[in-house]
């Protein structure tokens, strides 16, 4: 991840971002009413879902090192498959390990864990469109470990960490497995005299405005990516983040519900439920997302969110 992180800082050095916009298909009914199509583009769906040669490169850096080490293990990556001639500069594979984690000892739940069990989901880089906007201490490195279809375990990397007030970006990276704990950062619990949400800040909608006025927040803050977002609730900037839209993905939410949940924290669909991350899901987090801090009465709030509103997101 650490690894991955240089790669987006060195192509944003560089220059040249290499912005593509993605392909997004919207799938609409042919009957559906011309409104109805010209609302759709209004909100912006089908836009800004872009991939910059950060994102290319820094997934290739990620798979390449852990396809090596672990061949049997299925890895699932945001910007897609990789070809199998696909060569990557040989110092973007890496293949030493994190001593002080290593030398823990691992929960003996993790004790009879087979590759095949293991689905590692990859966002080379999480917060595309505030990268390419320049809010950089949006953008994440996301590497999430699920087994038997849990989020057990999760990297999040935050490159440009202090990029504002340290001279030498060094970024930094968190880890959790439940069950073990976590790492690479000071927990912190939310106050306790307001409460305050994190959502969206570039892919909202009226539904994602009605849940949050049903929370009635004394605060809400709108900043980019699913890891920082995560980021918020792990240090006690919010209490919880609640995004009532399907647009997040497996390898949105994987490696942040495992650091969350490796804290005492929980991230669920807005319905209450755990998603499951098993290799033949479906990508897209299509119930949403509701994700609370340690020591938050999570189901409650879920609870306060109208059926009206949650019967936009059947299973
Ligand atoms: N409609 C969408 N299309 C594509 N990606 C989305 C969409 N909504 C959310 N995401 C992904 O989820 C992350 C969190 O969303 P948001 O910042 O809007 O809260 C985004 O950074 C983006 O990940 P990525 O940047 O890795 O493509
Ligand atoms: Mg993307
Ligand atoms: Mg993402
Ligand atoms: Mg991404």
């Amino acid at each position: 991840a650490t690894r991955a992180g240089k790669i987006i800082k060195d192509v944003m050095s560089g220059g040249d971002l290499a912005i593509v916009q993605k392909r997004q298909s919207v799938s609409v009914s042919r009957s559906v009413c011309f409104n109805y199509m010209v609302s759709i583009l209004m909100q912006g769906l089908g836009h800004n879902d872009l991939q910059t040669e950060a994102d290319r490169s820094a997934q290739r850096c990620i798979i390449a090192s852990l396809s090596q080490q672990f061949p049997d293990v299925t890895i699932i990556g945001e910007e897609g498959p990789s070809s199998p001639t696909d060569e990557v500069p040989s110092d973007w594979v890496v293949t030493e390990s994190d001593q002080d984690i290593i030398s823990r000892e691992c929960p003996k739940e993790y004790g009879v864990t087979k590759p095949e069990d293991v689905v590692v989901w990859v966002d080379p880089l999480d917060g595309t469109s505030e990268y390419t906007q320049g809010l950089l201490d949006h953008v994440t490195v996301l590497i999430g470990i699920a087994v038997n279809g849990r989020a057990v375990g999760g990297v999040i990397h935050q490159p440009y960490y202090n990029y504002q007030t340290e001279k030498d970006v060094r970024g930094r990276t968190l880890w959790g497995l439940v069950g073990l704990g976590v790492g690479g950062f000071n927990p912190v619990d939310p106050p306790t005299d307001k409460f305050i949400i994190t959502t969206t800040r570039s892919h909202s909608d009226g539904i994602v405005v009605k849940a949050l006025e049903a929370l009635n927040p004394d605060e809400i803050l709108r900043v980019g990516g699913a890891g920082h977002k995560v980021l918020l609730l792990l240090e006690g900037k919010a209490h919880a983040y609640v995004f009532a839209s399907k647009g997040c993905k497996k390898w949105d939410t994987c490696a942040p519900e495992a650091v969350l949940e490796a804290l005492g924290g929980k991230l669920t669909d807005i319905h209450g439920n755990h998603y499951s991350y098993a290799k033949d899901v479906q990508f897209p987090d299509s119930q949403g997302i509701f994700a609370t801090a340690r020591g938050v009465d999570h189901a409650t709030l879920v609870s306060k969110i109208p059926q009206e509103l949650r019967e936009a997101f059947p299973y």
